[in-house]
């Protein structure tokens, strides 16, 4: 039996690193889906419609809401972001893993919704708050207005790290592409052996029962 695809979730403070580690995990496997966020916020430089996020309008955003078409949805430095269900829904009956780029608010509610089984959840650290902030300005996509927004806002993101199975400190990238890759083997590995591992045991329990061995309650 093909397992159901994992929800692969990657969340941090702003400017920690998740765009780019997810790029890296899809270039390392194109085979994993990218869940396009809808949102209202404006597209950046280079920013594809379709492609980095599902560009609309707060009215788009509210219908869909509405309509129960997102699979979680937050206020996230004062724009709204949301993951459309559909494709979430497709890629996990095909078997295929989808991979997201979240904050903690929409971590929480896939965690807390039906497909909670199939979440693997990754929390991204920078190596400092100062690399953060420096990184933010590196990146000339924000205003200083901006920037200043995403650093009062990274202490609250950062205080729910513990909530994810696991932690990358993003200090050299290599390295946490590495961690990334490592994690998402190791958890690939779990989920294929499970289905297998159901059928083991059981069988294992037919042969007690052959026998008279064991708990009868
Ligand atoms: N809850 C939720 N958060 C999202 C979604 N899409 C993006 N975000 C988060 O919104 C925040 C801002 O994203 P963005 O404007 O692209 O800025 P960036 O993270 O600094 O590149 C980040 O923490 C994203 O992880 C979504 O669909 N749902
Ligand atoms: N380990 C790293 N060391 C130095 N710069 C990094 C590292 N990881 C990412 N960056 C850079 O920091 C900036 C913010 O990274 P990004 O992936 O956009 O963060 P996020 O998606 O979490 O907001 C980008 O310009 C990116 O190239």
């Amino acid at each position: 039996m093909q397992r159901r695809g994992l929800l692969i979730i990657l969340s941090s403070p702003s400017g920690a690193g998740k765009s780019t580690m997810a790029k890296r995990l899809m270039a390392w496997d194109p085979s994993l889906k990218f869940s396009v966020s809808a949102t209202t916020r404006a597209p950046r430089p280079g920013e594809i419609d379709g492609v980095d996020y599902q560009f609309t309008s707060k009215a788009e955003f509210e219908r869909m809401v509405e309509a129960e078409e997102m699979l979680e949805h937050a206020e996230v430095f004062g724009n709204f972001y949301g993951t459309p269900k559909g494709p979430v829904e497709a890629a996990m009956m095909e078997g295929r893993d989808t991979l997201f780029d979240i904050d903690w608010q929409g971590g929480q509610q896939v965690r807390r919704s039906t497909l909670a089984q199939n979440v693997l959840s990754i929390f991204i650290l920078p190596p400092s708050i100062e690399a953060l902030e420096s990184r933010l300005r590196a990146r000339g996509q924000d205003s200083d207005e901006v920037i200043a927004l995403r650093m009062s806002e990274a202490r609250d993101e950062i205080s729910h790290w513990a909530e994810y199975d696991y932690v990358i400190v993003n200090d050299d990238p290599d390295q946490a592409e590495e961690e990334l890759k490592t994690i998402v083997k190791a958890e690939r590995a779990r989920a294929d052996r499970m289905p297998g591992l159901n059928d083991f045991v059981r069988g294992l329990n037919k042969e007690f029962e052959a026998r008279q061995i064991g708990a009868r309650s």
